[in-house]
């Protein structure tokens, strides 16, 4: 972490949890002391959005795992970023992997939910990342940047976005990128942010790293000079 940006640390859950094992980690982050200088953000089924966001203290932050691209309507299933505020939670995270390889959603896709949850009033924490397959046929960057070319087409306001990179081979593997892998994408992407947003933007934006993070290597990814935080699932 460099240059002022606000460290950011956020807890993907994924589909687990229960009323059971929510009460126990809120008194857990409750009772813990938390780094001011950390900005603390737990995710929730949203199911438990609500739930989790009136026993959490008002320091850490709720965010959803996803959201559709409008207020409402004859979506099944589905919910909208206008919800997700009305329940208290002030972030989503949209371009997850596994809402793009699982369930099939589109670069145009998590551009327009992007657009449309800054609209709501809500933050974004945009998720990019290469396959294996892509990463050894070198194609990181390529990958990363066409997912991002999507999002920054979007974003209306760079004060509310948090860009997670997320290399799909990392996400709950144990195979964790090394400190300099990870720098390196996190390096490039905010150059190439500089380039297609702009200096200041690519030098205020959070780029957060996630993928098989612990408590074991944290410290390690932490300090380098480009990676501001982590998104984390497993160990969260
Ligand atoms: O997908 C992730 C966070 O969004 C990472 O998951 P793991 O920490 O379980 O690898």
């Amino acid at each position: 972490m460099a240059s002022g940006r606000k460290f950011y640390v956020g807890g993907n859950w994924k589909m687990n949890g229960s009323h059971k094992s929510i009460d126990e980690i809120v008194s857990f982050l409750n009772a813990g002391p938390l780094d001011p200088n950390t900005e603390v953000v737990v995710s929730p089924p949203a199911l438990y959005v609500e739930y989790a966001r009136k026993k959490l203290d008002a320091k850490i932050a709720v965010a959803a795992q996803n959201c559709y691209k409008v207020a409402s309507g004859a979506f099944t299933g589905d919910i909208s970023a206008d919800m997700i505020k009305d329940c208290g939670a002030t972030w989503v995270i949209l371009g997850h992997s596994e809402r793009r390889n699982v369930f099939g959603e589109s670069d145009a896709l998590i551009g327009e939910k992007t657009k449309y949850a800054l609209g709501a009033g809500i933050g974004v924490i945009a998720c990019v990342g290469e396959k294996l397959e892509e990463r050894e046929a070198n194609k990181t960057t390529e990958v990363v940047f066409k997912q991002m070319e999507s999002i920054i087409a979007n974003v209306s306001d760079w004060s509310k976005v948090v860009i997670a990179y997320e290399p799909v081979w990392a996400i709950g593997t144990g195979k964790v990128a090394t400190p300099d892998q990870a720098q390196e994408v996190h390096d490039q992407l905010r150059k190439w942010m500089a380039q297609k947003v702009s200096a200041d933007v690519a030098s205020k934006v959070r780029i957060i790293y996630g993928g098989s993070v612990s408590a074991g290597n944290c410290k390690e990814l932490g300090q380098k000079p480009d990676i501001d935080g982590f998104l984390v699932g497993g160990a969260s």
